[in-house]
């Protein structure tokens, strides 16, 4: 098998194949999204609220991104990975951002980086990591790295003025050099605008058909804990099958069902026999010495 080009990727919705597309934070996820066969995984910021506890997006650092992405890149083979740069590390100056992007890039083997946001500052990082040679994933509509300026998580394009931004915030990321664009939380009749007017794939979330779609494992998986976006799909109860698992283990080992025989090495009768001599020997030792 051989890896996910972005030649490939950028043609793929011309042949009408959708690009398939989701997070991994570790390496049994990485490996799980490759043996399905998926396109991209996406070491996603998510992963600040998906595997590390955070409440939001907000706080996760570079450092720890690169944990995640490396044990990513171990476990991937075909698909394309993207890294998310998380808050803080590229909006100081486009210098800070080509630097975050080039660690993400020769520490943990991201093939991108994605940037949130459309703005101007965001679209001159885009340009400069771009410049760098490092290829960039866009995303815009809900951004939930700044959700506060938006009024929270909410969707985007749906006002008039909020409707109007997003085109010219697409536009604005294709022509930066974005390789391609997520586009979170959004009416789908959007979306299809978008699509008519844009040459890059155009990856949704929440953002109805588009040239691909992303989630996020841990929802699809049913793995995260209390309400989910209402774009969430989710396709196996993980979370309960989990807590089942650990929970007959810990039945089991409370009324020694566990270990059972098969679970048990069997000693050679001279190396018995050697400590039941070396240990009654102690033995006596220790009551003489009493
Ligand atoms: N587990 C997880 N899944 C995600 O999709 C995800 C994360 N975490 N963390 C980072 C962001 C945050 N995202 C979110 C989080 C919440 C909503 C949400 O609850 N939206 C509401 C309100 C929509 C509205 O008012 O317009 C919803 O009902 O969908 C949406 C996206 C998407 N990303
Ligand atoms: C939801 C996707 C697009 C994302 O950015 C993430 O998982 O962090
Ligand atoms: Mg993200």
């Amino acid at each position: 098998m051989t890896r996910m080009t972005l030649t490939r990727l950028t043609e793929m919705p011309a042949q009408g194949e959708p690009i398939v597309m989701v997070t991994a934070y570790d390496y049994p996820g990485a490996r799980a999204a490759e043996r399905a066969g998926v396109d991209m995984v996406l070491v996603g910021d998510s992963g600040a609220q998906t595997v590390l506890g955070y409440d939001s997006t907000v706080g996760v650092t570079v450092d720890e991104m690169l944990v995640l992405a490396r044990a990513v890149r171990r476990g991937t083979e075909t698909a394309f990975m993207v890294c998310d740069v998380p808050f803080g590390s590229t909006e100081v100056s486009d210098e800070q951002a080509v630097e975050t992007a080039i660690r993400f890039v020769t520490s943990a083997g991201a093939d991108a980086v994605k940037i949130e946001g459309g703005g101007e500052a965001r679209l001159s990082r885009l340009r400069a990591v771009v410049a760098a040679g490092i290829p960039v994933v866009g995303h815009i509509g809900l951004t939930p790295q700044t959700a506060v300026a938006l009024g929270g998580m909410r969707a985007q394009g749906r006002s008039v003025a909020s409707a109007e931004r997003l085109v010219d915030e697409a536009l604005a990321v294709q022509d930066a050099g974005a390789c391609c664009i997520v586009i979170e939380a959004v009416p789908a009749e959007i979306t299809e605008v978008l699509r008519s007017i844009l040459d890059v794939p155009l990856i949704g979330i929440g953002a109805g058909p588009a040239d691909g779609q992303v989630l996020v494992l841990h929802d699809l998986l049913g793995v995260t804990e209390g309400a989910t976006a209402k774009f969430v799909k989710q396709y196996g109860a993980v979370g309960d099958a989990t807590v089942s698992a650990i929970a007959e283990y810990a039945s089991e080992v409370r009324s020694a069902a566990f270990p059972s025989d098969e679970h048990r090495y069997a000693a050679r009768t001279d190396a018995l026999e050697a400590a039941r001599n070396r240990a009654g020997v102690l033995a006596a030792h220790r009551d003489n010495t009493r």
